[in-house]
């Protein structure tokens, strides 16, 4: 901070005031945490006294003490910690707000955490999240409203401030008003990528903020420009969930699922700032992999798009299977097939136990097809087993009785009977009696394994074997599909034959494997989420959605992508309107165009990039941050040193600016192991990235264009040594998802501007 910087500071009218509420909420945070500190160590020592009383003969009390004890603990610690890391900048923002019906005016001082005068009960800090707080990222000033626990309240905006607080010290005050310009954001924005994502609770822009609380009881898609801030919404999102839903949800319940474990490494560090622990965070083919529960053989999902970038294989086909294989219609043919083995598996007959009709037929039957049907299919056939059992139990003494009673009364009969001479009475009476002993033997006897013989027909075979019986048969996929030709059912069982051969599948099978194992067996408990939070959503099928939906029985899912970024659009997403229409109709929709990640000259770029693709995407507007043009420098791919050398020294001086996170970029997987073994021999320190590793700190990073989805960096050096990118949508794709990763600098490598379509960019977008 200047020396005129600090002058200013102080130079507000409020300055001294501020100054004091800081030092008086920190020294009240202080306390706080002294206290829970004591209030520790009084837990542990009862903890102590509750291990030291546990004994054999009277357990229960001391054992529910120490229970107690223990959780108490674990909410002081968790307070503690979150107190802890907010001393050094306990709040960002105040609000002076007069509500209408009180008419007195609070002064409110928002920041991460919510504190509480214990004696007075005033809000000393109001967490962020909390109903009131919208006011500062919604609010003009003036009159204003906002929901809580569904009132709307109104009242008056008098003052909306902002702090920068560094280390406990107050560095800046800005008042905001109708045409303040908004500062912070741009301070925000032009830092560097090391610790951004955690820093946005200040700054949320107001159509942000509307994705963020939007109804947490309907799920929202929100079509994003790349930077326009998806991600870090849907980590503010849970966090705010967890705010408001988190007495009825526990964080277990809720699943982020990220498009591969390098992103995951990316935004794990996030959620703890935001007071999220806990919760799951995976990636589609992981999570599906566990909740399948058998050990599956998966063909690489990027294997596909590298055929495709490498025109290889028959890609036409190849292509079709995947969009038909990620379509609704084949949701519709997976349907079917699960109605008609339903329909197979449905019990007909009566359940008989010597000569018995103990249940008929018809009723098992109307049991199992209208009855049962919150069940999946296989739970169904369990529960009419355990039903025959309790009845079997319960009848198997009344139909012992009732050949008791028959019997004896006909015994009785013969006994009194006149008629017969006494010879052949005694006769009848042991026939009888031999034969009530033999029935009431075969009623024991049946009852041991009627319920197993009858239940003998249901095979339940499992979800991988049926599925491969399908997809196997052209004819049975034909019976199933109302619209594929005799063709189309030959290509798409060949192509899945070709890869039950090897005893794998690839990743479009997943969604129907699901989908069946949630119709036929139901989905685990520990697997069932209750909130599930979608980045990079573009990469998914319409099939993937709609199998999530049904599987996990909720549709509160937040849902973010892009479509300009969908590189694997040839799944089956171009479009979000059949996921509104078909699968989430009660979705709220969002779209987002402005990016916050990147300055406009890049943006500008990235732009004419993105018109070259014929669909219709409206521009992305750059918040207003000026920096260098991108820039194109002609290499000679042949020349490695030539190469070598000039990334050597522009990432040199890259550096020296302190642009630390730095990408190079390449086409393909092959592409970035070229210039690995031109780079390798540099002094540099750089890793060649693959999805499964982390990144390491202080390393240049070699990615492949498809894999830097998501990812940012201070500086991108797109390198095309023999892969140019040529103007069909795949490479458009990559080549905008890889330009808009900087946030500052763009450099372009290559033996001609036509190696990156610059050829048909405004000249005026780069220097040459
Ligand atoms: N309101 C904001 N204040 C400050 N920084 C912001 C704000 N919104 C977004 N950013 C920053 O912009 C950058 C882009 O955000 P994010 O990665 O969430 O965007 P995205 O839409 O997911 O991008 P992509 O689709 O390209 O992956 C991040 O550095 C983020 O911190």
């Amino acid at each position: 901070m200047s020396a005129k910087d600090q002058v200013s500071v102080r130079d507000h009218k409020d300055y001294q005031r501020e100054v004091e509420r800081l030092e008086f909420t920190k020294e009240y945070i202080r306390t706080v945490l002294e206290i829970s500190k004591g209030n520790k160590e009084f837990f542990v020592e009862n903890m102590k006294q509750a291990f030291a009383d546990l004994d054999n003969q009277d357990s229960s009390a001391s054992y529910t003490d120490l229970l107690a004890n223990a959780s108490f603990l674990e909410l002081a610690e968790s307070e503690l910690k979150r107190l802890e890391s907010v001393i050094g900048k306990p709040y960002f923002s105040r609000i002076d707000f007069t509500n209408d019906s009180s008419k007195s005016e609070e002064i409110l001082y928002i920041g991460k955490v919510s504190l509480f005068d214990r004696v007075t009960q005033q809000p000393i800090i109001v967490d962020w999240r909390s109903p009131i707080a919208n006011v500062y990222y919604d609010g003009r000033l003036g009159e204003v409203s906002y929901e809580a626990y569904g009132e709307t309240q109104t009242g008056y905006l008098s003052l909306k401030r902002q702090y920068e607080i560094i280390d406990g010290l107050l560095k800046d005050i800005r008042d905001i008003d109708l045409t303040t310009h908004d500062e912070l954001l741009q301070k925000s924005l032009s830092g560097k990528a090391d610790n951004r994502l955690t820093e946005i609770v200040a700054t949320i822009q107001n159509e942000q903020n509307e994705v963020i609380r939007a109804s947490l009881k309907h799920p929202i898609i929100v079509q994003g420009a790349a930077g326009s801030g998806k991600t870090t919404i849907a980590l503010h999102r849970i966090s705010y969930f967890l705010y408001s839903f988190g007495y009825q949800f526990p964080p277990e319940k809720l699943m982020i699922l990220a498009p591969n474990r390098l992103f995951i490494d990316y935004i794990s560090a996030v959620l703890p700032e935001l007071g999220v622990n806990k919760i799951n965070q995976t990636t589609f083919i992981d999570f599906m992999k566990s909740c399948l529960g058998q050990k599956i053989r998966l063909f690489s999902p990027n294997g596909k798009l590298m055929k495709l970038l490498e025109g290889k294989g028959k890609s036409k086909s190849m292509q079709w299977v995947s969009s038909y294989k990620g379509s609704l219609e084949f949701k519709e043919v997976i349907y079917s097939y699960i109605k008609e083995l339903e329909y197979k598996l449905a019990p007909r007959e009566d359940f008989i136990v010597e000569k018995s009709i103990l249940m008929k037929g018809k009723k098992l039957n109307r049991l199992f097809l209208q009855e049962y049907t919150y069940l999946p299919i296989y739970k169904r056939i369990g529960k009419i087993k355990s039903l025959l059992e309790d009845d079997l139990k319960k009848k198997k003494s009344i139909m012992l009785s009732k050949l008791n009673t028959k019997y004896d009364d006909a015994l009785e009969k013969i006994l009194y009977s006149r008629r017969l001479q006494s010879e052949k009475r005694q006769h009848k009476v042991v026939d009888l009696m031999d034969m009530k002993d033999q029935r009431k033997a075969k009623v024991e006897k049946e009852s041991k394994t009627a319920v197993k013989k009858y239940m003998e027909p249901f095979v339940m075979k499992d979800i991988f074997t049926l599925y491969k019986e399908l997809m196997s048969s052209p004819e049975r996929i034909k019976e199933h599909s109302t619209t594929l030709s005799d063709q189309e059912c030959k290509v798409l069982s060949k192509f899945c034959q070709r890869i039950f051969d090897k005893n794998a599948f690839e990743l479009e099978d997943l969604a129907p494997l699901f989908y069946m194992k949630a119709k036929l067996e139901g989905i685990d408990e520990k697997y069932k989420m209750r909130s599930i939070f979608i980045d990079e959503a573009q990469d998914y099928s319409y099939f993937q959605f709609a199998a999530l939906k049904e599987g996990f029985e909720t549709d509160l899912f937040t849902i973010v992508g892009d479509l300009a970024q969908g590189i694997h659009s040839y799944r089956g997403l171009n479009s979000w309107a059949p996921v509104l229409k078909e699968i989430f109709p009660n979705a709220n929709y969002q779209a987002l165009q402005k990016s916050y990640r990147t300055t406009v000259e890049i943006m500008n770029l990235a732009n004419d990039i993105l018109k070259l693709f014929d669909q219709d995407l409206p521009k992305v507007e750059p918040v207003i941050r000026h920096g260098q043009k991108p820039l194109f420098k002609t290499i000679d791919p042949v020349n490695p040193k030539q190469v070598r050398l000039q990334l050597e020294q522009d990432i040199a001086s890259l550096k020296e600016e302190e642009l630390h996170s730095i990408a190079i970029i390449g086409r393909t997987d092959r592409e970035c192991q070229r210039i690995h073994q031109i780079v390798e021999k540099s002094h540099l320190p750089i890793q060649l990235l693959e999805e499964k590793q982390d990144m390491k700190k202080g390393h240049v990073v070699i990615v492949p264009s498809y894999l830097s989805k998501g990812l940012e960096f201070d500086a991108v050096l797109i390198v095309c040594l023999e892969e140019p990118y040529t103007n069909v949508e795949l490479d458009i794709k990559l080549l905008y998802v890889s330009m808009t990763r900087p946030m500052h600098r763009l450099y372009l490598y290559g033996k001609d501007p036509s190696d990156f379509l610059l050829n048909r960019a405004d000249s005026l977008h780069f220097v040459s």
